[in-house]
């Protein structure tokens, strides 16, 4: 058993950090809430049951962005980042230049715009993790896990990757999970803090006194089960 004693009720939209001690079970949870790993008991995203969900990406429902996204083909960061509207338009067809637009609004807003043209694979792994938020935001999902989305980046982007998804929260109505070991950005954002190295993990709102508790937790050493 990787995590238990979870039972909780997340109401959404809302923007939940989960944090916890390395190997406290945050990627594993994603995991089942991907539908890639067994699990006992119930776990429901948006009222139905994960066990049963077939396409939860396809339908919109969930967008994933692993801890390690990589690629070992070449292909354009615009080309990339544009493949986030695969919803939105048939197999065959190509995308529009709508689509492109909108490709490039998001490779502004997560300040990688000037790479547009760059192949994906010779850019820093920082570079990349922007670049597939910026695919992330185009697929329009109602729930998103963000797998330590600033591991790599810099305390500049770091600050300014907190900020964008937590808009999509606040501002577009999206769920957002977001596991994360930065919790020096978390004090000055609305939502839920969940530490998985807790023996009963909870939803608590995040302030200034929680994530201080949280970071008592993880500076001691790991409980192990
Ligand atoms: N496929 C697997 N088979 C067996 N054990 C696994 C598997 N994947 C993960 N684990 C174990 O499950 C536990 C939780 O791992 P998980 O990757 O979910 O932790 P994490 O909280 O995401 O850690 P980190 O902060 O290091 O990314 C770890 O003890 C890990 O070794």
């Amino acid at each position: 058993m990787l995590v238990r004693n979870l039972f909780l009720c997340l109401p959404g939209p809302a923007f939940v950090a989960v944090v916890g001690h390395n190997g406290s079970g945050k990627t594993t949870l994603f995991r089942v809430l991907t539908g890639q790993l067994p699990y006992q008991g119930s776990v429901q995203l948006m009222g139905r049951e994960v066990r049963g969900l077939r396409r939860a990406a396809a339908a919109g429902l969930l967008s994933y962005l692993p801890q390690r996204g990589s690629l070992d083909f070449a292909i354009a960061v615009r080309e990339l980042v544009v493949m986030g509207r695969y919803r939105h338009h048939s197999l065959l067809s190509a995308y529009a230049p709508a689509d492109y637009a909108l490709a490039d609004a998001a490779l502004a807003r997560v300040g990688m715009a000037h790479l547009a043209l760059r192949n994906f694979t010779q850019l820093s792994g920082g570079e990349q993790q922007l670049v597939w938020l910026a695919q992330l935001s185009l697929q329009d999902a109602q729930v998103y896990l963000l797998d330590e989305p600033t591991q790599q980046l810099d305390v500049y982007y770091r600050r300014q990757v907190f900020s964008l998804v937590h808009d999509w929260a606040t501002t577009q109505g999206k769920t957002v999970l977001c596991s994360t070991h930065d919790l020096d950005n978390l004090p000055e954002l609305t939502g839920y803090l969940l530490n998985l190295s807790e023996p009963m993990p909870q939803l608590r709102p995040i302030s200034a006194a929680t994530v201080q508790e949280a970071r008592r937790w993880l500076e001691q050493a790991p409980v192990l089960y």
